[in-house]
């Protein structure tokens, strides 16, 4: 085994840092991996004292080392925020019900209060009955759509003022990627962001957004963090695991190109008009909309009469008005990008998810 590459350590390497390719020992890339987010912290002003920040913990890898550390930095520098951890159930037999049993273990080991929100409680629909419904064409899009809002609805409930997530570097190369294939300048503009949100919405913060995939997970076994490892039972093939898989060769020629497509991100200039989106709010749930309907009522209206066109129809054409709806008639256009899917299935190719949840 080589040296720890860094100075003053005479340590043994025990890792190679997927970030910047460094030989280190496990003291070492545990405070490297923790300084680099407490540096995102900072610079981007992710916190203020006092603030009261939903987690959300879905039990996988990244939502596990994020609260973990974003604990950790809190005690360390002093942080004064209150944290707590958010999960939302969408009733997945198989998947989330495990997944929520490793959020139960960390609430438990962390000390963090742990607030659950379910599909079913929040819309009467539990995502296994909805493929029940549906099939597995699309489902993803229903699943996104309502995390979006399931977890603004929880974060509003436990009256917290910032939602944290657990999108990393290549998360964010992904969404560059994506959006640059799809011409989607709009969320290029914005898919890089730190924080996301507009006025009136609740701020979304990223801290691992400089964080490599590969290093999150060294991180957690590092620190033997548990967390739950399996795809969702009903994610098929999507473009965003084509972009995914294409990073990934990209990465073993070149470990920077992650970090220099978010960066391109980043640079890209937005003309004002492309990127702005009037806001609103959903005449029926009051939930912020670009339209006067939001998407998520939209496919519950869809759900609940059996016409499952409704809420996800691609072509931007008039749309009738329903005994329920009495608004425009327009064809909503997709909400803002919701990553609930992980952006795996067709809603990617749709633009209805991808980026920040
Ligand atoms: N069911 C859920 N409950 C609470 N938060 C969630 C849930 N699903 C996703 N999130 C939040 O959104 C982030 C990105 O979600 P995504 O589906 O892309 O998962 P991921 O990259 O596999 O992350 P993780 O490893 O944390 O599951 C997660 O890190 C988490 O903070």
């Amino acid at each position: 085994m080589k040296p720890c590459e860094l100075e003053n350590c005479e340590e043994k390497a025990v890792i190679k840092r997927g970030k910047d390719g460094r030989a280190v020992c496990k003291k070492c890339f545990i405070e490297l991996f923790e300084q680099d987010v407490h540096d995102t912290i900072v610079k981007e002003k992710l916190f203020t004292r006092g603030d009261k920040v939903a987690i959300g913990a879905s039990g996988g890898k990244d939502s596990t080392v994020l609260a973990y550390v974003v604990k950790t930095l809190n005690d360390k520098y002093d942080y004064g925020l209150n944290i707590f951890l958010l999960s939302i159930d969408e009733g997945i037999k198989g998947y989330r019900d495990d997944s929520l049993e490793a959020v139960e273990k960390n609430r438990i080991e962390y000390g963090l209060p742990l607030k659950i929100v379910s599909y079913e409680e929040l819309y009467g629909w539990t995502m296994d009955k909805v493929v029940e419904n549906i099939g597995k064409k699309n489902n993803c899009t229903y699943c996104g759509v309502f995390r979006r809002k399931a977890l603004d609805r929880g974060a509003e409930l436990i009256g917290a003022n910032k939602l944290v997530t657990g999108h990393n570097a290549d998360d964010m190369a992904e969404t560059v990627l994506m959006n640059i294939l799809r011409g989607d300048v709009a969320r290029l503009g914005r898919c890089t962001n730190a924080i996301t949100g507009d006025e009136n919405e609740l701020p979304r913060v990223k801290p691992l957004k400089f964080c490599f995939e590969k290093d999150i997970v060294f991180y957690a076994r590092l620190q033997n963090l548990e967390y739950f490892y399996t795809e969702c039972v009903y994610a098929p093939n999507s473009y965003r695991n084509f972009a995914r898989n294409y990073i990934k060769q990209l990465e073993r020629l070149q470990p920077r190109a992650i970090l220099d497509l978010v960066h391109s991100g980043e640079t890209v200039a937005i003309r004002k008009e492309a990127s702005t989106q009037i806001q609103t709010n959903c005449t029926r749930c009051g939930y912020m909309s670009s339209q006067p309907i939001c998407k998520a009522c939209l496919l519950l209206e869809g759900l609940n009469t059996g016409n499952y066109q409704i809420g996800n129809s691609s072509k931007k054409k008039p749309r009738e008005p329903t005994e329920t709806n009495s608004v425009t008639g327009e064809n909503p256009a997709p909400e803002k990008s919701t990553s609930g899917c992980g952006g795996q299935c067709a809603c990617e190719a749709k633009g209805l998810s991808g980026l920040s949840i």
